[in-house]
C-alpha cells in the first residue's frame, strides 16, 4: 500500500480553475472522502490522483515516487491505481470469475495463479461461490462488489472510487456502506473517496477533505468535522448546520465560553483561535438545540413528522425571519412560544470566513 503526498495541485481548464493550490496528505491504508458539492473539483482531484489529467502546476507523489508534477507524468497504467466508477462496467458476456481475472490474463498470469487471486478477491467482497454467474444475474450490489473484487485482484497500490454508490437505492447504499468499511479494513488499501453525499463519507471514511470551489476547506476525521469545522462554509455544509452571530461574553474555563445568543446566555464550546469577547459566530446543529425551561424565546414555525422524531422549525423571537431546525419528541404546535437551551454549539474561529457553501442535501 502507498501514501499520497499531494502539494499545491492545480488544474485548470482553459480560464478556469477546477482544483486550485491542493494539499493533502494521505497515509499509507488511509480511507479518504473528498466531500463537496457539485462542480468543486473533488473528479478532477481524483482524476489527477489516477493520472487522467495532468496537473497545471504542483506534484502528486506515492510514496517516495513523483507520478505528476516537475515535467513528469507517469500514466494511469503504470501508477498501480484500481478505480471504482458508478457504472460498474463489467463485462456481460463473461462470468464472474471471468471479470475478476480479465486484467491477470492479460498481465500473463498462469491459470492456477489467477483462480488463486480470482478466489481472494471475491472472498474478500463476500461474493465466493458466485464465479460462475453472470452479471445479468446478479443484484445491482453485487454487480459493484465484482467490481471492487476485480480492482483487488489487481493488487493495487491505490484504489480510487468515484461515486461508486450513486446508482444504488436507499438500502442497497446502507448495505454497501459496510461493505467498503469491511472491504477496506481486510485489505489495508489507500482509498480515496469522491462523494457528496456527507452521510456516506461519514460513515466510511478516516478522514475527510471538504472541498468548495476547487479548494480544501478542511481536513478531519468526522467527527471533528462534524463538531470543530474551522469555517463558516464546512459549518454549514456537514451536519445541516447553521451559523449565528452571537456576543461572547468571556470564557468559562476549559474549552467553554459564555455567549449571548437570541437574548439568553448560553455555553458553548470555543476553538482555541476564538475571540475572549466581543461578536461572535456560532454554528449550531439542529440536534444541539433542546426544548426545556430556559433559554432563548422561539417561535414553533413548522413540524414535519419523521418517524422517530419530528423535524421542528423554529423562528426565535429575537431574530425574525431566521429558521432553525431542531429535531425533537415533544409534541408542539404551530405558532407556541418554546424555550430553547443549546447544548454544544460551537464558536468559531475570528475570519473563519463567511463563504457560503451549498446547504447540504
Ligand atoms: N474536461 C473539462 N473541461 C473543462 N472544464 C472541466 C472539465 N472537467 C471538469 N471541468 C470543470 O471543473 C470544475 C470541477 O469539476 P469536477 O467534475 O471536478 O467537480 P465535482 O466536484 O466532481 O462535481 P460532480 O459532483 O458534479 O461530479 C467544474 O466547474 C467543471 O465544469
Amino acid at each position: 500500500m502507498t501514501a499520497i503526498t499531494i502539494a499545491g495541485a492545480l488544474k485548470r481548464f482553459g480560464s478556469g480553475v477546477a482544483v486550485d493550490d491542493v494539499s493533502l496528505d494521505i497515509a499509507e491504508g488511509e480511507f479518504v472522502a473528498l466531500l463537496g458539492p457539485s462542480g468543486c473539483g473533488k473528479t478532477t482531484l481524483l482524476r489527477l490522483i489516477a493520472g487522467f489529467e495532468t496537473l497545471s502546476a504542483g506534484s502528486i507523489c506515492f510514496g517516495d515516487r513523483l507520478v505528476a508534477g516537475e515535467g513528469a507524468h507517469v500514466p494511469p497504467e503504470k501508477r498501480k491505481v484500481a478505480i471504482v466508477f458508478q457504472s460498474y462496467a463489467l463485462w456481460p458476456h463473461m462470468t464472474v470469475a471471468e471479470n475478476v481475472g480479465y486484467a491477470l490474463r492479460v498481465r500473463g498470469l498462469g491459470k492456477a495463479e489467477r483462480r488463486i487471486k480470482i478466489g481472494e478477491a471475491l472472498s474478500a467482497v463476500e461474493l465466493s461461490g458466485f464465479e460462475a454467474r453472470r452479471p445479468a444475474d446478479l443484484s445491482g450490489g453485487q454487480r459493484q462488489r465484482v467490481a471492487l473484487a476485480r480492482c483487488l485482484a489487481m493488487d493495487p497500490a491505490v484504489i480510487l472510487l468515484d461515486e461508486p454508490l450513486a446508482n444504488l437505492d436507499v438500502h442497497l447504499r446502507a448495505s454497501m456502506e459496510e461493505t467498503f468499511r469491511a472491504f477496506h479494513e481486510r485489505t489495508g488499501a489507500t482509498m480515496v473517496y469522491v462523494t457528496h453525499d456527507q452521510a456516506e463519507a461519514m460513515a466510511m471514511a478516516d478522514r475527510i477533505a471538504v472541498m468548495e470551489k476547487g479548494r480544501i476547506l478542511q481536513v478531519a476525521d468526522p467527527a471533528t468535522l462534524y463538531d470543530r469545522p474551522t469555517s463558516e462554509g464546512v459549518a454549514r455544509f456537514v451536519g445541516n448546520g447553521r451559523v449565528v452571530d452571537c456576543v461572547i461574553l468571556g470564557p468559562a474555563g476549559g474549552d467553554q465560553s459564555r455567549v449571548q445568543l437570541f437574548g439568553a446566555e448560553s455555553l458553548v464550546r470555543a476553538s482555541i483561535g476564538a475571540q475572549a469577547s466581543g461578536s461572535g459566530r456560532l454554528a449550531l446543529k439542529p440536534e444541539r438545540l433542546a426544548i426545556g425551561e430556559s433559554g432563548f424565546a422561539a417561535r414553533v414555525r413548522k413540524a414535519v413528522f419523521k418517524g422517530s422524531h419530528t423535524l421542528y422549525e423554529i423562528e426565535p423571537e429575537a431574530a425574525p425571519g431566521l429558521l432553525l431546525p431542531l429535531p425533537s419528541n415533544e409534541r408542539l404546535a404551530i405558532g407556541e412560544v418554546v424555550r430553547v437551551s443549546v447544548r454544544g454549539g460551537w464558536l468559531l474561529p475570528a475570519g473563519a470566513g463567511a463563504a457560503p457553501l451549498a446547504e447540504a442535501a
